[in-house]
């Protein structure tokens, strides 16, 4: 079972008021640097066999944070970039929130695709596409950490839960949070959303639930006992 732990470039200036997009130079704020800190002190304790980012500044230098201190390098992979928003980059929110197209982003964003730019779907599938193949490069007992954006974030998740693509604005992931999905091979497994706590990363079933009766892949009929 491959364990990723996705995580959301920590805050920039234009987080929140301006849809940044894939503008170029968009670096993380103080707040920013201090979250990615924070970041890295949670997952001190947790072995990564990779760190990988988003080729964008925000995301490189929280991905820096991570990887350094290890003596890591990041590797980068265009595919988990920020969804091309086109037209709609840079500009913001408040702006965006009036056009027609922000009811479809919102109730439909299967159909959406932004002027000039990316669909939503298109995004999600290079970006599922991207975690399948790192799954497959590192392996199954690999734990490997990518950095990323909020709606790219938010699709991997939708793909790993089987939501259809129109249900992800229900998620949330936030700057600087953690989520982590554990691949089985017959089901993923989310086991962190959008966290900011404490990182403990869970033991293998077996030594929890005598290991008898389900596969590494099995949901615990009833919940069990427990994954951290
Ligand atoms: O929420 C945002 O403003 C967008 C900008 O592109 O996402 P992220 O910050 O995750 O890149």
């Amino acid at each position: 079972m491959t364990t990723l732990l996705l995580a959301r470039h920590g805050l920039t200036d234009l987080t929140g008021p301006v849809l940044a997009g894939r503008t170029p130079g968009v670096h993380l704020s103080e707040a920013g640097r201090a979250q990615a800190a924070a970041l890295a002190a949670r997952v001190a304790g947790v072995r990564l066999d990779a760190v990988v980012s988003s080729p964008l500044e925000r995301c490189r230098e929280t991905a820096h944070a991570v990887a350094d201190g290890r003596g890591m390098d990041v590797l980068i992979d265009d595919r988990f970039i920020e969804c091309g928003y086109g037209g709609w980059t840079g500009r913001p929110l408040k702006e965006l929130a009036e056009e027609p197209l922000w009811r479809v982003v919102q109730a439909h964003p299967s159909a959406v695709t932004f002027p000039e730019g990316e669909s939503l779907a298109g995004m999600q599938h290079r970006a599922v596409a991207a975690v399948r193949e790192w799954n497959q490069r590192l392996g199954e007992k690999a734990v490997y950490l990518v950095c990323s954006h909020g709606d790219v974030i938010k699709s991997i998740v939708a793909d790993a839960l089987g939501l259809h693509l129109d249900h992800f604005q229900r998620i949330t992931a936030d700057p600087a949070a953690l989520t982590i999905i554990r691949y089985a091979p017959l089901r993923p497994f989310v086991l962190r959303l959008n966290d900011m706590g404490e990182l403990r990363l869970p033991e293998d079933s077996e030594e929890k639930d005598g290991g008898e009766n389900i596969t590494g892949s099995d949901a615990a009929v009833g919940g069990g006992p427990g994954t951290t």
